[in-house]
Parts: C-alpha cells; structure tokens; sequence
C-alpha cells in the first residue's frame, strides 16, 4: 500500500522543527525542501546559534539538501516553510532553481514577534531605501575603469565553465 505525503504533512513537519528550534537556541523558523523525486531535506534557523545572518531556516534546508544531493541545482523541488520567505531565503531559493514554494506564518505574524521581514521586503519597493542601506555604482576612472569587465570577459571565454 502506498501513502501519499501531502503538502499539508510537509508544512506541519515545518512547523514542529520550528517550534521545537526555538528550545533548541535557534530562530522560530522551520523548512523542508522536497525534491521531484520525493526525498525530503529539513532545515532550522541558526542565526544566533552559529553567527551567522544568512542561517535562516530556508537557507539551511537548501544547503542541506544541496549538499546531500550533490548538486547546485533543486529544480522541481518545492520548498516548506513555518513562515513567508524572507527576500534573502526568496533569492536564494530562485538561485536554487526551486519550482514551488509554500508557507504558513506571514511577514506580518514575524513582525508581530520582532523580525524585519516586512522592513526588508519594504526595501525592495520603496524609493526612500537609501535610508536602510545605500547601495551605490561607483563610477570608475582610468586606469581601474577597464579592469571592471575583466571577471566576466574572462569567465565568458573559459571552456570549462559551469553555468548556474
Ligand atoms: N522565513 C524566515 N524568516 C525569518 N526572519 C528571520 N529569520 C527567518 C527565517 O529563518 N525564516
């Protein structure tokens, strides 16, 4: 007899790893990422417990699952999530080449608890960002000026290269 493991399964399993992370010196976050094929990879926010700001849950379920899979690459996979994505872990997802993802808790209940989701997803559609965190093109002059195109010119001739 076979069993058919529902979206429903996946997000609920998200929110257990969560809850039982934040026991566990971590953020209230979980996720799963599960592949075309079926195989499920779980991930929990470490951010205050390893120093490091990009650990969210999202994040470590795709280098978990990256790294167990030995590959850059999750297409088709759909990616769980206790709450809406981040535009980090939302970025990050995209470069893994996730098809699908699906979560429970909003930007607006992590707000409610302190978290800058919603701030950061501001900062993508407000022309007063600046005021978070300038990002400025520098225009170069000679003699750096030439130099700017080199890592591409140089990637975009080598024979060996690995797309992505
Ligand atoms: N979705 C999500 N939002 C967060 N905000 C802060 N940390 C996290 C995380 O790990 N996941």
């Amino acid at each position: 007899m076979s069993t058919t493991v529902t979206a429903e399964h996946f997000l609920a399993t998200s929110i257990e790893l969560a809850t039982a992370n934040v026991l566990n010196s971590g953020g209230p976050f979980g996720a799963v990422i599960v592949t075309a094929d079926g195989r499920a990879f779980e991930g929990v926010n470490r951010v205050t417990a390893t120093n490091d700001p990009t650990a969210h849950a999202e994040v470590t379920a795709i280098r978990n699952a990256c790294r167990e899979l030995g590959t850059f690459d999750l297409s088709g996979a759909t990616l769980y999530t206790s709450c809406e994505p981040c535009p980090m872990c939302l970025a990050s997802a995209l470069w893994a080449r996730i098809g699908n993802v699906v979560f429970a808790a909003d930007r607006h209940d992590a707000a409610s608890v302190g978290f800058d989701d919603a701030v950061f997803y501001e900062y993508f559609e407000n022309e007063d960002r600046d005021t978070l965190m300038p990002v400025t093109k520098l225009e170069l002059g000679d003699p750096q000026a030439p130099a700017i195109l080199e890592p591409f010119n140089t990637w975009n001739t080598l024979d060996s290269r690995i797309d992505y």
